[in-house]
């Protein structure tokens, strides 16, 4: 029987997440951040910046579309102004974005994260900050950050609320010493 709910330590926040399935034999502790008010978001923020801004990031990237809270606290927190999101919906003015594909953990279906070729000066020999809201099987970050190599960022920190499970650290490679999160969430793994 898998609890209702989980109790996660978001840096010194602690806050109650409905466990859902996620398939047929797997549930997880889903951290909706656009549910849990704009304070929470400005705290996580701050505390994700106070360990960034010896990095000096100049610039601060997340993946649409949980991400972009995430973006623009952290951004605040570091006293910048430029974010740039990495979107997953091909508009009219993405049609030659760099693409590379996504199939995150939430997702029912292979997605891909695009990095707009008008963006491109931003990232491009620039000190990067990445964050997202939840790091689970990684396959997000590693989109982002096969992206952001593509366009010569200088990728200076990978930031997130959370991590989950225990499959994100192989994926991170080379990356994961400038990996901070603000907390640890597990899978909950169930007879199907
Ligand atoms: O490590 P992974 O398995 O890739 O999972 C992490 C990703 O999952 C969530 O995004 P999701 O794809 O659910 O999209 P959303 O933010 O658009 O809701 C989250 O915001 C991360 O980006
Ligand atoms: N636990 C979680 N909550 C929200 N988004 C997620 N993406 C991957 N794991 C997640």
């Amino acid at each position: 029987m898998v609890a209702e709910t989980f109790d996660a330590q978001v840096g010194s926040q602690r806050i109650t997440l409905p466990v859902i399935p996620v398939g047929l034999d797997l549930s997880i502790a889903l951290m909706m951040v656009i549910d849990h008010g704009v304070s929470f978001v400005d705290t996580a923020g701050r505390e994700l910046a106070e360990h960034f801004d010896e990095m000096r990031p100049e610039i601060v990237v997340a993946p649409a579309t949980l991400g972009i809270p995430i973006a623009i606290a952290v951004t605040r927190a570091l006293g910048l102004d430029d974010y740039l999101i990495l979107q997953k919906t091909r508009k009219v003015h993405l049609g030659d974005a760099l693409e590379e594909p996504v199939h995150a953990i939430t997702s029912t279906n292979p997605q891909s994260l695009l990095l707009d070729r008008a963006r491109l000066a931003s990232v491009a020999a620039r000190r990067v900050l990445f964050v997202d809201d939840v790091i689970s099987s990684g396959s997000s970050v590693k989109a982002a950050l096969t992206l952001l190599q593509r366009a010569g960022a200088d990728i200076v920190g990978v930031g997130s609320l959370l991590v989950e499970g225990e499959g994100w650290p192989d994926v991170l490679d080379e990356y994961s010493d400038r990996l901070y999160a603000l907390g640890r969430i597990p899978l909950f793994p169930h007879d199907s």
